[in-house]
């Protein structure tokens, strides 16, 4: 299914493309301290066989596989012993204290057949590892596949993908159901089901299909109105620009779940937007912004004292979060509303983030970005709360939502569990 993708609209790392087009220097200061550039060869070179050749560097160990070029450092790849007494296979994790391994450790036999590395080690100890396993775990296998397939949208890419919603009743009951809702989540950052019974009870039985629920100061499922009981926008009947929830948490909740219980009155209609697809924007027009939006560190804050209600939270962290080892975005954290003070950078530097959060912002906002839907009973939207922004049309009468927030590691985990790459 997600090869079948048309390849122009599924986000395949074009960020990488730019760590092609930078100098070395631009990038994260381990990639060139690690001396990778002026390494001297070796004379030890295995025999050459159409499958794979290999040669020992004075630095790492040098492994052409698969079509791959590929590079191991020497205490990585001690470290890495799958033999049973380095590493437990049932429980999948390391038995070997890795502080005893000698950092200037160098295989004393080295040698390679068809399928397998064998390295001896000067202690006598053997370690056996398959071809194809390291090219799977590779730096350079992972820079070609590792990158989560999206299809980054706007209005009119999202609306003639027509999304299937799945119906309560198969989402609960079938895993095949659930399997295709959440290959739709992870492509798209949303998803819909529908024929919920609108109830508060019936929403936390459809969230906890999909994870443990992340209960926060708001409560565990919560069920909202324009009461003002708490101190915060959310609960009046204005509008509220796009935004990501809980950007003041170090870890801002991963998915949220919506549900409208009843709403007689008008507007009150969600918005949703794909940061990820503003972000590429950005990046494609003028990576400089999208550069200075990875890095500079932003303070978020919930300041709240009303009635029973002490909270202060704070997060920090960058607008656009992304892996060192390959530009690709995982986390937008993007919020005005919550935005604290900035004083974590000079006022140059200020000055020149401001104007890469207006690109930004702009984007954002281009009406053809813009997805509206009204939500009504028995429709339950789930919200990647670090890639897609939400807000809503200021609304009359009577409005009551209800949903929670969900544990973003174990929807991963049931995505992975189903057999989708998350
Ligand atoms: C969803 N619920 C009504 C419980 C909370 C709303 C939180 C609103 C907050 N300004 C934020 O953006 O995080
Ligand atoms: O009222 C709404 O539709 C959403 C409000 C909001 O942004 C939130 O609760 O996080
Ligand atoms: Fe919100």
């Amino acid at each position: 299914m997600i090869m079948a993708l048309p390849r122009a609209i599924v986000w395949l790392g074009g960020c990488m493309k730019s760590l092609a087009r930078r100098p070395a220097q631009s990038l994260a200061p381990w990639y060139s301290a690690r001396g990778m550039t002026s390494a001297k060869r070796c004379q030890h070179t295995a025999p050459q066989s159409t499958s794979c050749a290999w040669q020992l560097r004075d630095d790492c160990f040098e492994l052409r596989y698969g079509g791959l070029v590929m590079h191991f450092d020497y205490v990585w790849l001690r470290d890495h012993c799958r033999s049973a007494s380095c590493y437990n296979a049932k429980t999948n994790q390391r038995n070997l204290d890795t502080a005893i391994v000698e950092l200037a450790i160098r295989p004393s036999k080295t040698r390679v057949d068809e399928e397998s590395l064998f390295l001896t080690w000067p202690d006598g100890h053997v370690t056996r590892f398959s071809l194809a396993w390291l090219a799977e775990n590779s730096y350079e296998g992972q820079k070609q596949n590792a990158v989560q397939p999206r299809i980054l949208w706007n209005a009119e890419i999202y609306t003639s993908a027509k999304v299937p919603s799945v119906s309560c009743e198969n989402f609960m009951n079938s895993d095949q159901e659930l399997k295709k809702f959440l290959k739709d989540f992870l492509l798209y950052g949303i998803a819909f089901v529908e024929d919920v019974p609108a109830t508060l009870e019936a929403t936390e039985t459809v969230a906890q299909r999909v994870s443990l629920i992340r209960e926060t100061m708001y409560g565990r499922v919560w069920n909202f109105t324009s009461d003002f009981s708490r101190g915060d926008t959310a609960y009046t009947k204005l509008a509220l620009d796009r935004h990501t929830d809980t950007s003041y948490f170090q870890e801002p909740c991963g998915i949220q779940v919506f549900h409208c219980l009843r709403h007689e009155g008008t507007g009150g209609r969600t918005l949703l937007v794909d940061g990820f697809h503003a972000a590429d924007k950005v990046f494609q027009e003028t990576p400089d912004n999208f550069d200075l939006l990875t890095k500079v560190p932003i303070k978020h804050e919930y300041i709240e004292n009303v009635g029973e209600y002490h909270n202060h939270m704070i997060g920090i962290g960058p607008v656009l979060n992304v892996y060192p080892w390959n530009n690709e975005v995982y986390m937008i954290r993007y919020n005005n509303y919550d935005r604290a003070v900035i004083n974590t950078v000079p006022h140059d530097v200020v000055q020149r983030w401001y104007v890469a959060h207006r690109a930004l912002t702009s984007e954002l906002r281009k009406p053809e970005n813009e997805l509206w839907v009204k939500l009504k009973p028995g429709k339950v939207l789930f919200i990647d709360n670090w890639r897609v922004l939400h807000g809503r049309e200021s609304f009359t009468g009577l409005r009551q939502l209800c949903g929670c927030y969900l544990t973003r590691d174990d929807v991963l985990n049931t995505a992975r569990s189903l057999g989708l790459k998350a």
